[in-house]
């Protein structure tokens, strides 16, 4: 029994008011932006999608401290149209102003209809009286016209209210993301009437930005480096100024011709994505945050241990509140959820914190207790939302199996020479079995062999077998630059990735050179190095659970993953896992029975395991291990 047991459901548990105490697993990446919140200090988040970089970020903006809200307000410029006025107000004071200013006017109004009236209605009175009816209805219409030019002059025009602040309780949180120019720098929208006093005066034209709206507050901004370079060089210069003029993004439109007064832009800027988004990133931004901020890595699991239990726990509690409608958990709910957090970590000590996804599987689970008219969530409701809440990867990998099984491309039984079945992880954790070919043929000259490698992974294949080409030459006293070889990764799909495929290559590149065949019941993952050594890969228990499904009967995968295997205990019986250390492990295995493969395994054991031992350090390059 776990601690968090002798709590009757989720609805005992205190969810934390502020945002920044809600988020879960990154004690570090806390801290660092409460430092960075008290300091006013840019940060960048580097993590995978759904870890809670958002979270942080908009934790950060209810950190920082709320009285210094301004209100901004665009005034006309009598002296230059085009050049608005600009004037920060104290936040809430804005709107005050704005309904002011629109009762004068509204007074200014009716004192002019008023007049008008007083004066259509002298008119047709000495229209009648002089009997000049036309006379009188021409100078009416003229007196209307008149009446319809005349404006209050400019400065009893209201202000428009570009920025409110005042119903805020924290500082704004403005999440630029994906937002082109004009959204995130401003803009003055076209008027197709600006000239002869019919259209829409300047002031009212402009628009604030997302810079302006976060002005004092927090912008954040994901995938900053797929930004347009010009983009970030503004956004770079409006963190340097802390205010930026507004001016019409499109050339071509009137609002071009509008550039506002500067407009506070104060905020702090929160960017994140994960490693990648640091190719795209202007280096002046990078340095800028640098210099003025934290770097922040934000992990993507925790270690299973009883506190980060209870923190998942919280968790879990924090989305149901969030949610609004779902059942609170028993603890056996509590219990799966936690199982899953460890099965989707890929490690067994360990607990995932993609908690977006995993939220995705509490509400999942809520629903079905709804559906059940059930008081409360318990560990049935959340195996059958397991079985909805499959992701895409998920069913495309079962359909894989069904297709492959139909078009006889993969057919878990007997022996085949050069045929093996990889294994391999499509998006995060789907398992799919991945059939692989290989074919050798004498080259038309000796040391003129080429390797030709096709599908999608045909690079990964090309270097997996100039990687593994020292040990097939030991192990087969065969040169494979005396060979053709062809390597196909049979039908492969998007996302699959394949750096763990090496061991799959080397035995069906062993298999074809030397004509015995490998048992089609085993499938094998693991990565290679050229050594001889089996190197660990990521998703395996995802992918033994794929080989299950699939009918495979026995899979290998490296000695140093077994820790990581958490298959469901329907697939305990369903397969044998075999845990390899060297090549030689995974031939042993693999190879079917005969005297080709007897003299092959003798040979090798003569060489003893490591091989490759003369190779100079130097040229030994290890595939990447996923
Ligand atoms: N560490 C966490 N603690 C608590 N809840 C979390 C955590 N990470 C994610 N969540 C939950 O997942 C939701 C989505 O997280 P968030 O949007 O912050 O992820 P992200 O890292 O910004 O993802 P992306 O880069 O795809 O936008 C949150 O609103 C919250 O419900």
């Amino acid at each position: 029994m776990l601690d968090y047991e002798n709590i009757g459901n989720t609805g005992d548990i205190n969810v934390p008011p502020l945002l920044i105490d809600q988020v879960i697993g990154h004690e570090e990446s806390v801290e660092t932006i409460k430092k960075a919140a008290k300091q006013r200090r840019n940060v960048l988040l580097i993590g995978d999608p759904g870890v809670g970089k958002s979270m942080l970020a908009k934790g950060m903006a209810e950190l920082l401290p709320p009285e210094v809200l301004q209100d901004i307000l665009v005034y006309p410029n009598a002296e230059d149209p085009n050049n608005p006025i600009i004037r920060p107000v104290p936040a809430g004071e804005g709107k005050k102003i704005v309904k002011a200013n629109k009762s004068n006017a509204k007074v200014y109004e009716e004192k002019k209809m008023m007049l008008v009236m007083f004066a259509v209605a002298a008119i047709f009175a000495l229209g009648l009286y002089y009997q000049k009816i036309f006379e009188a209805i021409i100078a009416v219409l003229l007196i209307i016209f008149i009446a319809m030019q005349i404006k209050p002059k400019n400065t009893t025009l209201s202000p428009k209210l570009l920025v409110n602040n005042g119903d805020r309780r924290f500082a704004p949180f403005m999440d630029g993301t994906g937002s082109h120019a004009g959204a995130l720098l401003g803009d003055v929208r076209h008027d197709p009437y600006q000239s002869g006093g019919l259209g829409t005066p300047a002031h009212e034209r402009v628009e604030a930005g997302m810079i302006h709206k976060a002005n004092k507050g927090v912008l954040y901004i994901d995938e900053i480096g797929t930004m347009s370079t010009k983009t970030q060089q503004e956004l770079l210069s409006a963190m340097q100024e802390k205010k930026y003029s507004i001016t019409g993004q499109s050339e071509n439109s009137s609002g071009a011709m509008v550039r506002s007064q500067s407009v506070p832009c104060d905020f702090v800027l929160v960017a994140s994505g994960n490693i990648k988004v640091l190719e795209g990133m202007h280096p002046a931004m990078r340095s800028r945050i640098r210099g003025y901020g934290y770097e922040v890595f934000m992990k993507d699991s925790m270690e299973d241990t009883l506190e980060n239990r209870k923190k998942l726990v919280q968790f879990v509690a924090q989305e149901i509140k969030n949610d609004g409608r779902i059942p609170q958990f028993k603890p056996d709910a509590l219990d799966e959820i936690i199982l899953e957090a460890k099965r989707r970590s890929g490690k067994k000590d360990s607990l995932t914190l993609k908690l977006r996804d995993l939220g995705g599987l509490v509400r999942a689970a809520g629903d079905v207790a709804i559906e059940q008219s059930a008081p409360f969530v318990t560990a049935d409701h959340v195996i059958t939302a397991k079985k909805y809440s499959r992701t895409l990867e998920q069913q495309m990998a079962d359909m894989s199996i069904v297709q492959r099984k139909e078009y006889s491309m993969f057919n878990p039984k007997g022996g085949k020479v050069g045929m093996v079945n990889g294994l391999a992880i499509i998006g995060d954790r789907s398992g799919i079995v991945s059939p692989i070919a290989a074919e050798a043929a004498p080259a038309q000259s000796k040391n003129e062999g080429k390797i030709i490698a096709t599908g999608k992974l045909g690079e990964i294949a090309k270097e997996s077998v100039q990687n593994v080409s020292a040990l097939v030459k030991k192990y087969t006293d065969k040169d494979t630059s005396d060979y053709d070889i062809h390597v196909q990764f049979i039908q492969t799909y998007d996302g699959v990735e394949g750096d763990s495929a090496s061991v799959s290559i080397a035995a069906a590149v062993i298999s074809a050179i030397e004509d015995i065949p490998l048992d089609q019941t085993v499938a094998l993952t693991g990565s290679l190095n050229v050594r001889g050594d089996v190197m660990p890969i990521g998703g395996a228990t995802g992918k033994i659970e794929a080989a299950a499904e699939a009918g495979i009967k026995t899979v290998l995968i490296p000695k140093s993953n077994m820790k990581d295997v958490m298959i469901e205990s329907k697939y305990e019986k369903m397969i044998k896992i075999i845990p390899m250390s060297t090549l030689s492990d995974v031939l042993e295995h693999i190879l079917i029975n005969g005297n080709k493969k007897d003299n092959l395994i003798n040979h090798i054991k003569k060489l003893g395991n490591h091989v490759a031992d003369n190779i100079p350090e130097s040229t030994i390059k290890t595939p990447n291990a996923h």
